[in-house]
């Protein structure tokens, strides 16, 4: 069986640790996620959730042990373009003047040449991005002038249009409406059934059961991973929320 066997874990976390200077932000982790499954990832704030994905995007180099997507190194897989991500939101700077369809057509940049010429089927990928979002109709606005939920909305397309086997999600519905957190839900659920990897961080819990396959709960450490109801009991939720980060 290879790395890219489907029976093997889409992504693999061992024994990691990272942090910053002076800073500690993960201790020890292992994790896996199988492919096509949705994995929530719960912590309190400044339990290492997005230090994890700067990890998994090989954006920060581990201190100790190892991620693998698919059984390369995070900087290899992205450059194949198996790996998207949908920042939270106060990593977007919102006075840049760009439109929503730019932003979208940026998840075709891996597909292109070195020249970022769109051919017709990067238009075709992101005008199904915009429909699946519901963002057709803004496509010419800049981002500046969007409400929470249709910026958040116009990063998951960007996503989508991006086609990847792996999508990073960091808080997908922080500062949302209802409305579109369900339809981001919906969406990551066909994604996911059409066999897209998920890891998405929410403290959104009353959510979890709906949207996840599995949970893990981090607190510098994992602290338990698997089915939400098995992992989302009041006593992990006290552990990994009521203890201090020290
Ligand atoms: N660039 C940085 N430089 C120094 N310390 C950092 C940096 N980014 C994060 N940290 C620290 O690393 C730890 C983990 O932070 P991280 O942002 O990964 O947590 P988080 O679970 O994503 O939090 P939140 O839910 O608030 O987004 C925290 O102690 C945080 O203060």
């Amino acid at each position: 069986m290879n790395s890219s066997s489907p029976d093997r874990p889409a992504v693999v976390v061992r024994g990691l640790s990272a942090g910053y200077p002076g800073v500690s932000a993960l201790e020890g982790v292992n994790l896996q996620l199988g492919r096509g499954r949705i994995t929530a990832l719960v912590g309190a704030n400044g339990s290492g959730k997005s230090t994890l994905f700067a990890a998994m995007l090989g954006l920060l180099p581990p201190r100790t042990g190892s991620v693998r997507l698919f059984g390369q190194a995070p900087a290899k897989a992205r450059r194949r373009n198996a790996v998207s991500f949908v920042p939270q939101h106060e990593q977007i700077d919102t006075t840049f003047p760009i439109t929503v369809e730019q932003v979208v057509m940026m998840g075709r940049y891996t597909h292109m040449g070195f020249i970022r010429r769109a051919r017709s089927a990067d238009r075709e990928a992101v005008a199904e991005a915009l429909a699946r979002t519901g963002l057709s109709q803004y496509r010419r606005r800049s981002i500046g002038e969007l409400s929470g939920g249709q910026r958040k909305r116009t990063f998951v397309a960007r996503a989508i249009a991006q086609q990847a086997e792996l999508m990073l999600l960091d808080e997908p519905f922080a500062g949302v409406d209802r409305s579109s957190e369900r339809l981001i839900t919906e969406l990551l659920h066909q994604l996911a059934a059409a066999g897209t990897t998920m890891l998405i961080s929410t403290h959104h819990l009353e959510g979890v059961h709906q949207l996840a396959d599995e949970v893990i709960l981090l607190h510098r450490r994992v602290l338990a991973a698997g089915a939400p109801e098995d992992v989302l009991t009041d006593e992990q939720l006290a552990r990994a929320f009521g203890a201090s980060l020290s």
